[in-house]
Order: structure tokens, then sequence, then C-alpha cells
């Protein structure tokens, strides 16, 4: 379950249901097996979880945001040309207006949802791309991006972000899933392999290598200079697949994007 989302709601809810929207574009997927696939982004703000090396930190550790109803979101993915829908976060499962979301977008859209792996859904979800969170993603006095005291996110962090029942209820549910890993070193792999073991243990679908995406961490086109080379030989060594940030080496850390 969710300890805090950090978003609070509006007192009243007259316009129906609405979901906190900290950017809605369109853009090529950047990463994963569709990466390079024209695609509108709806970004949901408030996570269940604070990386220290969250991109996004304006959905997490400092949440921003518009409330816009359903039939707004609706109507803004349709000005724009994609044919794909990515809905992601924060993390976009801890609204369940998500799922209304997805249902109303999926006779017209094939759907991703970019989620940290934590959370189920019954909504429809063509891709599952699920991003487990490893040790290496815990915010710490001395990594994380505030200066704030952060050490009550360090606890909750640690204890939330690997829950079994739901990556085997995601991998199960969707049409199509990834279990995307964002890797900081060669450190990473022990965790990765023994993870990766207990969801196939656990979830009743194969899960392949080739479903299983090492994506190097770095926020900026610098940081993935000293990541990526690294995490691709890493993905030929341990026989996974290697997914690149395309929207980094692009456009940087550019809003939008
Ligand atoms: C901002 S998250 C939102 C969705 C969801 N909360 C999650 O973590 O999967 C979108 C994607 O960006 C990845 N990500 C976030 N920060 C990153 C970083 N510094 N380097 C590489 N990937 C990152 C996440 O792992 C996830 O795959
Ligand atoms: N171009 C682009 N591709 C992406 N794939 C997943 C993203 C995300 O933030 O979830 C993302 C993003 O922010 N931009
Ligand atoms: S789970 Fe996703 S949105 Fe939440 S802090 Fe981590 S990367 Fe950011
Ligand atoms: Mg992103």
């Amino acid at each position: 379950m969710p300890v805090s989302d950090s978003v609070s709601r509006p007192d009243t809810d007259a316009d129906g249901q609405r979901l906190p929207i900290n950017e809605l574009f369109a853009s090529l997927q950047g990463e994963g097996k569709l990466a390079g696939v024209p695609s509108t982004f709806v970004r949901t703000s408030g996570c269940n979880l604070r990386c220290w090396f969250c991109d996004s930190y304006h959905t997490s550790w400092d949440p921003t945001h518009a409330w816009m109803a359903l039939d707004e979101i609706v109507a803004e993915v349709e000005t724009l040309a994609p044919t794909h829908v990515v809905v992601t976060g924060g993390e976009p499962l801890i609204h369940g207006e998500t799922a209304t979301l997805l249902s109303e977008l999926a006779d017209d859209y094939h759907l991703t949802v970019e989620t940290n792996g934590t959370l189920e859904t019954d909504a429809p979800v063509d891709l599952a791309s699920i991003s487990p969170k490893l040790a290496s993603s815990t915010p710490t006095a001395e990594n994380a991006p505030t200066d704030t005291d952060t050490s009550v996110w360090t606890e909750r962090h640690e204890s939330a972000r690997i829950d079994l029942d739901s990556l085997a209820s995601l991998v199960e549910h969707a049409e199509d899933f990834q279990l995307k890993f964002v890797v900081t070193g060669r450190d990473d792999m022990a965790e990765i392999e023994s993870l990766v073991e207990d969801v196939r243990g656990v979830a009743k679908r194969e899960i392949r290598d080739s479903d299983v995406l090492l994506m190097p961490e770095g926020q900026t086109q610098a940081a993935l200079a000293h990541t990526r080379t690294a995490v691709a030989e890493l993905a030929a060594e341990f026989g996974y697949r290697y997914t690149p940030r395309l929207h980094v080496d692009l456009w940087n850390d550019a809003p939008e994007t």
C-alpha cells in the first residue's frame, strides 16, 4: 500500500474524477522495448517512493501539478498525433483515477504504464513497464536531492520498494511487460538476478531474459556518459537486454521530452 503520495486532493470533486498532472506532451518513447515510437506522455504527480536519483523531482520529492478532469486529459491526448500513450509519474498507480483514464483510452490507443511495481492494477494495459527499485535507489542523507531531513523516506522507501505479489500481478496482467532496472554499476547485478528469480518463482507467466532490461542511471547526458557503456557491457555479460535513454541522449533533461 502507498505510505504517502504527498499530493493533497482538492476538497470538492464537482467536476468528476480528476488527476494531478505534472506534464502532458508528445515525444518519442525513450526507454524500453518501444524505444523510438512516437508517444504521448501523461505524467501524474505524487509517488509512494523517493529514489535519490528520480529524474521527475517535481512529481516525487516536490510534487507540482494541475488538477485535470479525465475528460480534459483525453481531449488533450486527442489533439496530439501519437497512437501510443504512456501513463507515467510519479507513480501513476497510487491514483485510482488512473485506471479509469486507462479504460477511457483503451479502445483508441496502445497503452504503456510506467510503474515502480509496488501496486497492482486491473486496468487495461498493453505494456506494463515495470521498474522495480533496487537497494541502490534508496535515499540517504548523503545522496538525497534536498537539504531537508529525509530519514523518514530512507525507511519508507526501503520497506516499500519491493512487493513480489504486485510484481507478479503486473507481469501476468498486461498484454506484454518489461522489467526495466535502473543500474548504477556492477554492484546492482546480484540483486537483479535474485529478484528476477524471485519474480519467476511467483509469476504464472514466463519471464524471458529478453524481458529484463538494464537501463543506465543518469538524468543528464553528462551523467549517462559515466554509466551507459558499463551498463551495456553488463547486459551483454549477463544476457539481459540494454535500453538506452534516447530522450536524454537527444534532449538532455529538458521538460516535456
Ligand atoms: C520517473 S519514473 C515514473 C514511473 C515510476 N514511478 C517508476 O519509477 O517506474 C519513469 C522511469 O524513469 C526511470 N528513472 C528515474 N530516474 C532515473 C535516473 N536517474 N536514471 C535512469 N532512469 C531513471 C524510472 O526507473 C522509470 O523507469
Ligand atoms: N521520451 C521519454 N521517454 C520516456 N519513457 C519513460 C519516461 C518516463 O518518465 O516515464 C519517459 C520520458 O520522460 N520521456
Ligand atoms: S518510483 Fe519513480 S517517480 Fe517515484 S521516486 Fe522513484 S523514479 Fe521517481
Ligand atoms: Mg522520464
